[in-house]
Formats: structure tokens, C-alpha cells, sequence
């Protein structure tokens, strides 16, 4: 879904700068030069979110942020500067932040805002706080930036909740509380999730030098001391929720081919081995089917590697449409594996049949280069626990099949 952003800005080059910002974020902008245009526009048009100009030709004194704020958009301040006047306006206001348009890194910033505000909403945070005033003030600053928001009253109900809610990924938890304190939560917390699942912010009033620490040593991955800035609560947890961001993009760099984007080797094996185990406890047999694109060096060969490369990425995309629940992965070169995990082994055989007869007769309208192409498959189905047995089985097959004359399946 697009979001709608409304742009509060006189100074047409700013606010051109500011819609180039928000489009490369992904939002349908809209620009006001004046308050009295925004009104209009807030009259017609639900928003997202707004970037509102402290300074307008009929609002010189911030008279815009609380148009924009009882219009429930959530708002962010651009100020030429921040004197003690324009801060004191601002803070009256529960804005999303607000930003001095003093030199470039602001603009940087605000990209930063903007990208993160509609990822927010994916973003489950879970408060863990016994006084309900305390537990309303931080669910209502999370509201502010988009986050979903769960509750606890004490250590023992947010394990309840995280039972309930596995995709929670930040708790903040304060550390003064019935039943099960903060940094016992803390403790049990790691030993049940790992600093790359849930980040864990511990929150306390307490004047002991040391909790900060007995917290970071319980697991949690940064501390703030009640009463704390609205600001240095949502700098530290957006720190803490992009470093989440950065160790998910990494782990799914380090289980994707980089050319097909299907599943590597290494990931493959992960899952397959852990299906394996449940597999083995039941009694049930396993499939695997090896997939080999035949005469593929011909291909290179007559028609270039980059030729080459589109046929590979193009055959992963027909996997989807025929084993879009099973396990597919790229093996390497032109070898592809599937770990059958629904159906039963005749279904599978058919539908591996079907794949092949498919791709034998579509395959030159795959890419441009218009190739026609074959694969020979090998599948076996057995009681078998361990991977790599039941793959070099799928292999003989798959070479009974090249052997066969190629474009078959041999199970
Ligand atoms: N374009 C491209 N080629 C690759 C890639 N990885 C491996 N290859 C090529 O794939 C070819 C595989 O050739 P072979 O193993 O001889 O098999 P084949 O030509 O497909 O013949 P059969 O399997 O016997 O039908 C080699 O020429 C590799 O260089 C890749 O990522 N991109």
C-alpha cells in the first residue's frame, strides 16, 4: 500500500528536496505552500504522516503543528533553527520529531524517519510495566511512531504474551515489579530467544549505580534511566530496531543465491536437516528430487554466460508455480534440490513429471534470448534420516536419468 505523505512548505527548492525524499521512501506526496492550502488538502485527503514547516507565510509561529496533530497526522517539524522559543512551541506538541534544516544531514535524517515510519507498523513491541501510567505513557509514545503495541503487567505475564506473540521483537521492560522483576525477565528472556530475535530495553527509576549494568548483564541490549526524553527513548530504540533490520537482511544474504534469490546450500541444509528429525520421530518416509539442466554448457557456450545466467534465474521463478510449499533450493551451477515437505510420493512424482514436460515446452519463451531447454530429474523416496544419503541417492537417479538420453524423471 502507497502512503500518503503531506508535505508544509513555502520555500518551493525545500519542499522539491523533501517530495524527492519521501517518493524515494516509497509515499505519494503532497505539497502545501501555506497552511491555509494544507487545510484544504487535509479536508480531501487522509495522511500518513506530515513534515510541517515551523514557519509559514500564515502560520509564523508553528501555527501549522496543531492543525496537522488534531487532524491525528503524525508530524514531523522542519525548524531554520531551534531557539529556545520555536523548542518550547514544539514540545507542547506530541510531534514525531522535529529537525533543524541547517545543512544536509538533516535531510538525511529525514529519510531515515520516513523509512522507518511505515516499517514501524511491522514492528511488535511488548511493554512490561506494572504502573498502569508508566505502561500508557510508553505505549503511547510507540503509537506515535507507528509501532504495534502489546502489554504486560509484570515478568511473569510478558512471558505469557511472548508465548502468545512469538514475531514480538523489542520488550521494554521496567525493572521494578511483582512476581518477576526486569532483569530476572531479562535472564529468562535470553534463554529462551537470542539478542538476534528480541531486543530487550530495560527501564528503571531506580538510583543504583549498578543496574544498568546487572540489566546489560541479564541480556538486555541498552538501559534508560525514568524519567526519561521522549526523544532519547525513540533514538535508542530506533537504534536498537535498525540493528534488528541490519542482522535479518545479513542472515537472509547469507541463506539466498545471490543470482536466483531461491534458498542456498547452507540453507537448505539447515532446514531440510530439521524437517529430517520430525520426519524420523514419525516414521515417515522422505523425497528429495534432484533437478540438472541438460547440456547447460551448451548454452554458455552458444549463447554466452550472461545467457546463461537469465536461464537459471528464469527456471527458479517456474519453481514457484509448481513447488511453491516445498523446500527448493539452488545448489550450485545448474543443479537444483527439492525437499518434499507435503503430499504424498505419488502426487510429488506427478508433479515433477508435469515440471518437466512444462519447462520442455515453455522454455523458450523464459528469457529473451529465446532458448529452448530440458532437465532431467532424479527423485527417490525412502526411509532415510540423514540428508546427505538421501541426496546422493536423488544424484544417482538424476544421472540414471542423463544416462536414459536426458528430459526424463527417474524416481
Ligand atoms: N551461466 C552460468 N553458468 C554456470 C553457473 N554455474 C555453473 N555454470 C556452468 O554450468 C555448466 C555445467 O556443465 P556440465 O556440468 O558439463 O553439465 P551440462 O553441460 O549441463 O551437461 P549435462 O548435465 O550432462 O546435461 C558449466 O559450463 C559451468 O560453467 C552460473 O552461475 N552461471
Amino acid at each position: 500500500m502507497t502512503h500518503r505523505i503531506l508535505i508544509i512548505e513555502d520555500t518551493p527548492a525545500i519542499a522539491r528536496v523533501q517530495k524527492h525524499i519521501a517518493i524515494s521512501c516509497g509515499y505519494e506526496a503532497h505539497v502545501a505552500q501555506s497552511l491555509e492550502q494544507a487545510e484544504a488538502l487535509i479536508n480531501k485527503h487522509q495522511y500518513f504522516c506530515a513534515v510541517v514547516d515551523f514557519i509559514l507565510p500564515d502560520a509564523p509561529n508553528g501555527e501549522a503543528i496543531p492543525v496537522t496533530i488534531k487532524a491525528e497526522i503524525p508530524t514531523i517539524v522542519m525548524t531554520g533553527n531551534i531557539d529556545n522559543q520555536t523548542r518550547e512551541t514544539v514540545d507542547k506538541y506530541p510531534v514525531i520529531d522535529y529537525i533543524t534544516k541547517e545543512n544536509k544531514q538533516a535531510y538525511h535524517y529525514l529519510k531515515k524517519q520516513l523509512a522507518r515510519l511505515p516499517r514501524n507498523e511491522d514492528v511488535k513491541v511488548l511493554v512490561v510495566e506494572d504502573s498502569r501510567h508508566a505502561r500508557m505513557y510508553i505505549s503511547s509514545l510507540l503509537y506515535r511512531h507507528k509501532y504495534q503495541v502489546l502489554e504486560a503487567v509484570d515478568g511473569v505475564d510478558a512471558l505469557e504474551v511472548l508465548q502468545q506473540n512469538p514475531d514480538v521483537s523489542v520488550i521494554i521492560a521496567d525493572n521494578e515489579m511483582p512476581r518477576m522483576n526486569g532483569d530476572e525477565l531479562c535472564a529468562e528472556i535470553r534463554r529462551l530467544y537470542s539478542n538476534e530475535d528480541k531486543v530487550i530495553i530495560g527501564v528503571s527509576g531506580s538510583n543504583s549505580p549498578h543496574l544498568s549494568a546487572r540489566f546489560l548483564k541479564s541480556g538486555a541490549n541498552d538501559y534508560l534511566r525514568k524519567p526519561f526524553n521522549a526523544e532519547e527513548f525513540y533514538c535508542r530504540l530506533s537504534l536498537n530496531v535498525d540493528m534488528l533490520d541490519h542482522i535479518a537482511t545479513i542472515r537472509l544474504q547469507a541463506n539466498t543465491d545471490y543470482l536466483t534469490k531461491l534458498p542456498n546450500r547452507r540453507y537448505f541444509f539447515g532446514q531440510a536437516n530439521q524437517a529430517q528429525k520430525i520426519r524420523t520421530v514419525k516414521q515417515q518416509i522422505s523425497q528429495v528430487a534432484m533437478i540438472d539442466i541438460d547440456h547447460f554448457k551448451r548454452i554458455n557456450d552458444d549463447h554466452g554466460h550472461d545467457a546463461g545466467d537469465d536461464v537459471l534465474v528464469a527456471i527458479a521463478k517456474t519453481f514457484d508455480k509448481f513447488f511453491a510449499n516445498e523446500l527448493v533450493a539452488r545448489l550450485g551451477g545448474e543443479e537444483f534440490v527439492i525437499y518434499f515437505l507435503h503430499n504424498s510420493s505419488e502426487e510429488n512424482l506427478e508433479s515433477l513429471k508435469k515440471f518437466r514436460q512444462y519447462i520442455e515446452l515453455n522454455s523458450s519463451s523464459f528469457t529473451p534470448h529465446k532458448i529452448p531447454f530440458t532437465i532431467s530429474i532424479g527423485l527417490v523416496s525412502k526411509h532415510e534420516p540423514i540428508i546427505d544419503e538421501l541426496l546422493k541417492e536423488a544424484d544417482k537417479k538424476l544421472y540414471e536419468a542423463k544416462e536414459l538420453g536426458r528430459n526424463k524423471v527417474v524416481s
